[in-house]
């Protein structure tokens, strides 16, 4: 049995997909265990942490007075500019509080216009249905990310709901993420409402869409809300339909106490507060529970999909979540060396509001001490780079990101490999077999682009699926291409050969045969682990030379020449030199001030820090970060 933990508030109704704090029983615990009673309250910029006091009494809630609903769409279709609209219409925030896409929270959200982290906001409405007297509900909303790689937000979030709002933008029409979307919320048994967003644009072509959403979902074009989230038109309509359509929670509050722990942040004044929904039964202040799975001692052990009880009851555990299945591997370091413990700290506490990242140490002879992370995608694993950096001021180096890949031997032996570097350039026994990961892709685009887009996929490798039109102008393609070939810039290309008209998502698949090398970057001779990648046969030579080219335009002239290889086990396949020379950074320094001599040479010493030393020679901290985009 796991530790114990007290609750310090009263949660009556059940099924409730929102949040209780729990005090640690032992005050002087090291890592206190708070699971928090989320209200988008208060106008504060980040309104968790000022955890005020809720001013309605949420006992007052029977579970027939209780909504929980997701809103899930394609990406920009207006998922989080909705979400501000019905807090403002439940005044749960002030009109105009000043900061759109409120539930955005985190700066990584704000600056790349994303959401990349599921919300949770509490709302109070009052219903009014003809000339029957207003009723009080409880509606707890989650807003959820658009995006591919984010879709195990999703479906955690749709586990604590009876229901979603489809979003679709009423220009665009449905697309890809629509599509994934749907699939998540219907195979959950989730009632679906859909909306047709952005009505005030004007190519919007509401009709068109109905029509889509019909054929393709069969949603009866007669339930279908029209809005606009930017002015306001039709959004009347969105919350009495939420009320009258999506069910009430099920759970049954006289059973035992069951709760869903289904998403989890740390906080530096609270400890780990987790995001819980009340399945069965009732929770009052004072009760003691435990968690089922583990141990809870430390924020590690905030594991999202475990089952929280009443401490001394025997329960059936929830299933919890599918596991996550990583996508891209890559090495996580250090960027100054001597940050290894800050790394590990700020890891164990963003993996707590990330669960879906894995992480295991490892070591490179090049980069030191570091960590081999599992991701969901490359835009996953941009975000978390980029809060490590922001919310934990952690600088990293990553290595070339990799897919997992299996490798049979003539001695009948297997080797799962998620570092390429691991790999054998030379192995005893001879490579027999290899295999790929791959996807299932799905591609929505104008028809007029159909051409570009087979090319594209012959190109990656891919193997037509289906092939079928959705209406006069938009076709819907499915592809089963391998991983690697979609993980570093085919969504890119995608969007550059359609002009921005194409919308893509992918699901895991099974793996492969392929014939795979190991392909080594030398310096000076000297193999680089950290920038050892592995890749198709046919593509190695192509890769091998960009990788030697991108090198040399990021390594600095040293004292020395250095010779700048690509290799095949033994065999050399590109290969380029920088000739020696010192730089000289007091070069352009003219005249003999001092001071800024010595700001310079300062500054070289502080570039120094973010420099890895391979062998005898320095290879700065961006080359790694744009060797990424050759691989
Ligand atoms: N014209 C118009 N623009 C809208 C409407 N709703 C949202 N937008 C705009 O569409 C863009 C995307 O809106 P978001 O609310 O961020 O979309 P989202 O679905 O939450 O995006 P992700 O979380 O990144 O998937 C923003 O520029 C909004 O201002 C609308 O009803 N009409």
């Amino acid at each position: 049995m796991g530790s114990m933990y007290r609750a310090s508030k009263t949660l009556k109704s059940s099924k409730q997909a929102f949040t209780v704090f729990f005090n640690s029983l032992k005050s002087n615990r090291r890592d206190p265990i708070c699971i928090g009673l989320y209200q988008a309250y208060g106008f504060s910029s980040d309104s968790r942490q000022s955890s005020r006091e809720p001013t309605i009494d949420l006992t007052q809630f029977p579970s027939e007075k209780i909504r929980n609903f997701s809103i899930i769409a394609h990406i920009d279709h207006g998922k989080s500019t909705l979400a501000d609209r019905l807090m403002e219409l439940t005044g749960t925030i002030k009109k105009g509080h000043g900061q759109p896409q409120y539930l955005d929270k985190l700066q990584v959200e704000r600056e790349r216009g994303i959401t990349v982290k599921a919300q949770t906001a509490t709302m109070f409405y009052e219903n009014k249905v003809k000339d029957e007297e207003a009723s009080g509900f409880l509606l707890n909303l989650i807003d959820t990310p658009g995006h591919v790689d984010f879709s195990y937000e999703v479906s955690r979030s749709l586990s604590a709901c009876q229901g979603a709002l489809l979003v679709v933008d009423a220009a665009q029409g449905v697309q890809a993420q629509t599509v994934a979307n749907f699939y998540l919320a219907f195979e959950s048994n989730l009632t679906i409402v859909p909306v047709i967003n952005k009505i005030d644009q004007p190519t919007a072509d509401p009709d068109r869409v109905k029509a889509q959403l019909k054929s393709m979902f069969d949603l009866s074009p007669d339930d279908v809300l029209l809005v606009s989230a930017k002015t306001g038109l039709g959004l009347e309509y969105v919350l009495p339909a939420v009320i009258e359509r999506i069910p009430p929670p099920p759970g049954i509050s006289d059973s035992p106490l069951r709760m869903l722990l289904f998403d989890s942040f740390f906080n530096e004044y609270k400890g780990v507060i987790c995001y819980v929904s009340v399945v069965d039964g009732m929770l009052s202040k004072g009760d003691k529970v435990s968690f089922a799975a583990s141990g809870m001692r430390t924020t590690k052990e905030a594991r999202i999909g475990d089952t929280i009880y009443r401490t001394k009851t025997t329960v059936e555990p929830l299933p919890g979540f599918k596991p996550v299945r990583h996508m891209v591997f890559s090495g996580v370091y250090p960027a100054d060396g001597s940050g290894f413990e800050a790394l590990s700290h700020a890891l164990e506490k963003l993996t707590c509001n990330d669960a879906s990242v894995s992480v295991a140490k490892e070591t490179s002879t090049a980069l030191g001490m570091g960590f081999r992370c599992g991701f969901l995608g490359l835009l996953h694993m941009d975000v978390f780079h980029q809060r490590l950096e922001q919310e934990y001021g952690t600088q990293v180096i990553s290595t070339i990101p990799t897919v997992p890949y299996t490798f049979e031997y003539s001695d009948g032996s297997k080797l799962k490999v998620q570092n390429p570097a691991s790999l054998p350039s030379n192995p005893k026994y001879r490579v027999i077999a290899s295999w790929e990961p791959t996807v299932i892709a799905t591609i929505i685009l104008p028809s007029e682009y159909v051409g570009a887009v087979i090319n594209l996929c012959a190109d990656r490798r891919g193997q037509q699926l289906e092939y079928t039109f959705i209406d006069a102008q938009r076709v819907f393609l499915k592809y089963q291409l391998p991983l690697r070939e979609i993980v570093v810039d085919f969504y890119d290309e995608l969007k550059s050969v359609t002009s921005g008209y194409a919308s893509f998502d992918y699901e895991d698949a099974e793996y492969q045969t392929s014939d795979l090398v190991k392909l080594d970057i030398l310096l000076n001779g000297q193999a680089v682990d950290a920038l050892a990648t592995i890749v198709h046969k046919q593509k190695a030579y192509r890769v091998g030379k960009e990788l030697v080219e991108k090198l040399k335009s990021y390594i600095e002239r040293q004292m020395f020449e250095v010779m700048i290889q690509a290799s095949i086990g033994s065999k050399i396949i590109a290969r380029d030199t920088i000739s020696a020379m010192r730089k000289n950074v007091l070069a352009k320094c003219y005249g003999g001030d001092i001071t800024r001599k010595k700001k310079l040479l300062e500054k070289q010493k502080e570039g120094k820090k973010r420099m890895k030393r391979v062998g005898s020679v320095d290879i700065p901290h961006e080359a790694f970060q744009q060797i990424l985009k050759v691989s």
